[in-house]
């Protein structure tokens, strides 16, 4: 029995729903389907979990939420349309829609969550009703009912193992089980959303409860590359890869597949296989527990930018004792969590994500680490951009990381800070993100010019 996650543009009208249904009729063991919410049809489209997002925030500053209501109903609606569908099942979208802004607002963010899980939710009744149209046995799942259990606020929301036994009763259940991603419930029944791309994460806690044999996350794409598609021109296709292997990139900035997702796949060994919704005969990227690394070090490289450091200078810090727990006391009491600790003798920088700070934030932080911590000097630089090399085969090989710093020596960019994780599945350059696009290309040619697909 395989779980099969379709992804927003998977979804995104009734010509790709078609293709999902012929996807799922062409294999009987393709069961458990996990729909995101409606995504892009073309460049420059809206996901309509941005258009509920938008909603949401209407409702929550007073304004009129009519025109944005119609919007969401209408993507519905000419999905619904063209699957031949009657205006019934618009109509219990709407009224869905209409039964959530109606909730209590006082905790936004709970009221945000319950406004994004409808555009999976209805997703799910939507590509139910057409199976159902169309003469197959389906039936859409609610996740309360199944027993998607979340953890509490305020933590950030993750699955809770207590509810595999009753997730696993989805495999003896009559039928195609359509079930919508991105969202469960806490154990009080209050509907909580994964972060955003989380419906891979529900299809991966579903195929590791039902124990099933594969689980197939299809998207647009043929395959996972080498590095990102819309930055290297045609870069090649990963044929095989580990658990690790893609945990570290999806981290690192392959938005293709979720990193969190992975977990609960690796801890049962259930195969992931990426696939496309578009040319579903392609093999796809198939992850797995271990792949021959020898002929092939390294399989991927990953940029992402949006990273800022604090940078913290204090002579002989290294004979003092509890200097570091002191400093990232001082994060967590700002809730800021740590990327990485790259260090000197007398310095430490910690590599944060920007997206958690604000001006005030980095004021307190820099006064306080220079009082509490009697720094000699402190500061805070943004802009940076964290290039990724991945690879099993990077700790038995020699001389990767000379390869990969004469490369961006050739570019003229200027490394500010590496870091080799000690797993040694990756390496870690932190360089200005105006720099990125150059060196990530440059990588990519010493690294992959004379690689042909390989699996
Ligand atoms: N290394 C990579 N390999 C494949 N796709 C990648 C990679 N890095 C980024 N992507 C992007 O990920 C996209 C698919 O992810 P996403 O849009 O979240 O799909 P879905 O809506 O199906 O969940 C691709 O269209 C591609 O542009
Ligand atoms: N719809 C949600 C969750 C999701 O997983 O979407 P997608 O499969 O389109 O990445 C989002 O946009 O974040």
């Amino acid at each position: 029995m395989k779980v099969c996650k379709f992804g927003g543009t998977s979804v995104a009208s009734a010509e790709q729903i078609k293709k999902v249904m012929q996807i799922v009729t062409a294999d009987p063991s393709r069961k458990v389907i996990v729909v995101s919410a409606p995504g892009k049809r073309f460049d420059g489209d809206e996901k309509v979990t941005d258009l509920l997002i938008s909603l949401a925030e209407t409702a929550l500053n007073g304004g009129n939420t009519d025109y944005k209501v119609n919007a969401v109903v209408d993507r519905y609606r000419m999905i619904a349309y063209g699957l031949g569908l009657s205006e019934d099942i618009v109509r219990i979208i709407e009224s869905d829609l209409t039964s959530r802004l109606s909730n209590n607002q006082t905790d936004s963010s709970l009221f945000m969550d319950c406004m994004k899980a409808a555009g999976e939710d209805n997703s799910a009744k939507l590509v139910a009703a057409y199976f159902t149209s169309i003469g197959l046995q389906a039936q859409y799942v609610c996740p309360k009912e199944a027993g998607l259990l979340v953890n509490k606020r305020p933590e950030r929301v993750r699955a809770l193992p207590k509810g595999n036994e009753r997730l696993a009763q989805l495999r003896h259940m009559p039928g195609i089980i359509v079930f919508p991603g991105f969202f469960g419930y806490t154990e009080d029944g209050i509907l909580r959303t994964f972060n955003r791309g989380g419906s891979d994460i529900t299809g991966s806690l579903l195929a590791a409860a039902t124990d099933a044999e594969l689980y197939e996350n299809f998207t647009d794409v043929d395959s996972v590359f080498a590095a990102n598609p819309t930055v290297v021109d045609n870069p090649v296709a990963i044929g095989k890869m580990t658990y690790r292997e893609m945990r570290e990139l999806a981290y690192a900035g392959f938005s293709v597949f979720h990193d969190e997702a992975l977990m609960p796949a690796f801890q049962r060994s259930v195969p992931v296989c990426i696939k496309n919704t578009n040319n579903p005969e392609a093999p796809g990227t198939l992850i797995v527990t271990e792949r021959n690394h020898f002929a092939q070090p390294v399989i991927g490289i990953a940029a992402d930018s949006g990273f800022s450091t604090l940078f913290v200078d204090k002579y002989l810090m290294n004979q003092e004792i509890g200097f570091g727990r002191k400093l990232l006391q001082i994060l967590e009491e700002e809730e800021i969590p740590f990327e990485h600790t790259p260090s000197g003798i007398d310095n430490l920088s910690v590599i944060i994500r920007s997206k958690f700070i604000d001006a005030d934030k980095e004021a307190r932080i820099i006064s306080r680490v220079k009082e509490e911590l009697n720094a000699d000097d402190v500061h805070m630089h943004s802009n940076y951009s964290m290039i990724v090399l991945v690879g099993e085969g990077m700790r038995h090989s020699t001389g990767l990381a000379a390869r990969a710093a004469s490369a961006i020596a050739r570019t003229g960019a200027s490394i500010q800070m590496i870091n080799q994780g000690s797993s040694e599945v990756s390496l870690v350059f932190g360089v200005l993100k105006e720099d990125e696009t150059k060196i990530l290309k440059e990588l990519y040619k010493e690294f992959f010019s004379t690689v042909p697909v390989y699996s």
